[in-house]
């Protein structure tokens, strides 16, 4: 990975942190795109002190608001001159009905339609490697319990009706919709494929779940895998030569290719999402 670019959402936390040093020490040019630049920067020094790597930049980035994604965007592009892969890894789990800075539902405005901005505006810094660019969306088996709601994605059903889980697993449909979307229109110019890392144990359920959610994942986490463990398959992904023309498809946590949910090969779907999503993120595409 000596002369690539990669750059991470959510790399200061759980299986995106991991995932940034399992790169760094193959020698990559990392970019830890992350909302809080001061954890950004203590995760990027530790990194720099545990592998010696010293390419590692961080770039601020706020899903949930995206006229903070254009900006991360002019800034990434403004400063590097081109992207070897893009892992959209970020992502929240909430139980409690909150919006975007532009009026999405939580989990569908930042584990979907963030990194769909971010992803169009970053495609020609993709398009310019000699070896074609690879985007990775981190995506979950849960998408299979998921629908893509299409009168709900600003919570217009409200408060009482909204059910996070539900909501979770449509962020994470989304993502796999995305990711054939992408293949089918940039196939020729990006290998675009996601995955699900397993169950992790990281502090994903806890940041925004209530309190039984939290106390039944403390008693599940002892379980789970590590999150260095979760980073394989992004790792393996992001850098293995066996990948290289592979694109569109969905790998599991031991990096095994299998087929997504039937809703989630639906390509009428994938359509409509796309249609939808580039029509919310249109004033903020470059
Ligand atoms: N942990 C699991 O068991 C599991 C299972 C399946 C899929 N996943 C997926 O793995 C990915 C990583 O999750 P994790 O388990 O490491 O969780 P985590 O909470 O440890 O990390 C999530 C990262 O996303 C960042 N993030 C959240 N909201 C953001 C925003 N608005 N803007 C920018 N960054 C934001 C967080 O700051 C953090 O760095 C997620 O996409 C998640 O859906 C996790």
């Amino acid at each position: 990975m000596q002369d690539k670019t990669v750059l991470i959402t959510g790399a200061n936390d759980g299986i995106g942190r991991a995932t940034a040093e399992r790169l760094a020490r193959k020698g990559a040019h990392l970019v830890l795109a992350c909302r809080s630049e001061t954890k950004a920067q203590r995760t990027a020094d530790q990194i720099v002190e545990a592998t010696g790597n010293e390419r590692i930049d961080t770039l601020p980035l706020d899903l949930a608001d995206l006229s903070s994604v254009r900006a991360a965007s002019e800034l990434f592009l403004a400063e590097h001159p081109r992207l070897d892969v893009l892992i959209n890894n970020a992502g929240v789990y909430c139980e409690k009905l909150e919006l975007t800075t532009d009026g999405y539902e939580l989990q569908f405005g930042v584990n979907h339609l963030g990194h769909f901005l971010l992803t169009l505006n970053l495609i020609p810094a993709m398009q310019c490697t000699k070896i074609c660019g690879r985007v990775i969306n981190v995506s979950s088996a849960m998408h299979s319990k998921g629908g893509i709601d299409f009168g709900n994605l600003r919570g217009e059903r409200g408060p009482k009706a909204y059910n996070g889980t539900r909501a979770y697993a449509q962020s994470k449909l989304a993502n796999v919709l995305f990711t054939k979307e992408l293949d089918r229109r940039h196939g020729s110019e990006l290998t675009t494929n996601c995955l699900h890392p397993g169950v992790v144990g990281t502090q994903l359920a806890n940041k925004k779940g209530k309190l039984f959610t939290k106390t039944i994942w403390s008693l599940y986490k002892p379980f789970a895998r590590s999150p260095e463990s979760g980073a394989d398959t992004s790792v393996y992904l992001a850098s293995s030569p066996e990948v290289r023309e592979v694109s569109g498809r969905y790998f599991n946590p031991t990096q095994c290719l299998i087929k997504p949910s039937p809703t989630a090969r639906n390509e009428q779907l994938a359509r409509r999402l796309w249609d939808y999503s580039e029509a919310a993120v249109s004033d903020f595409l470059l």
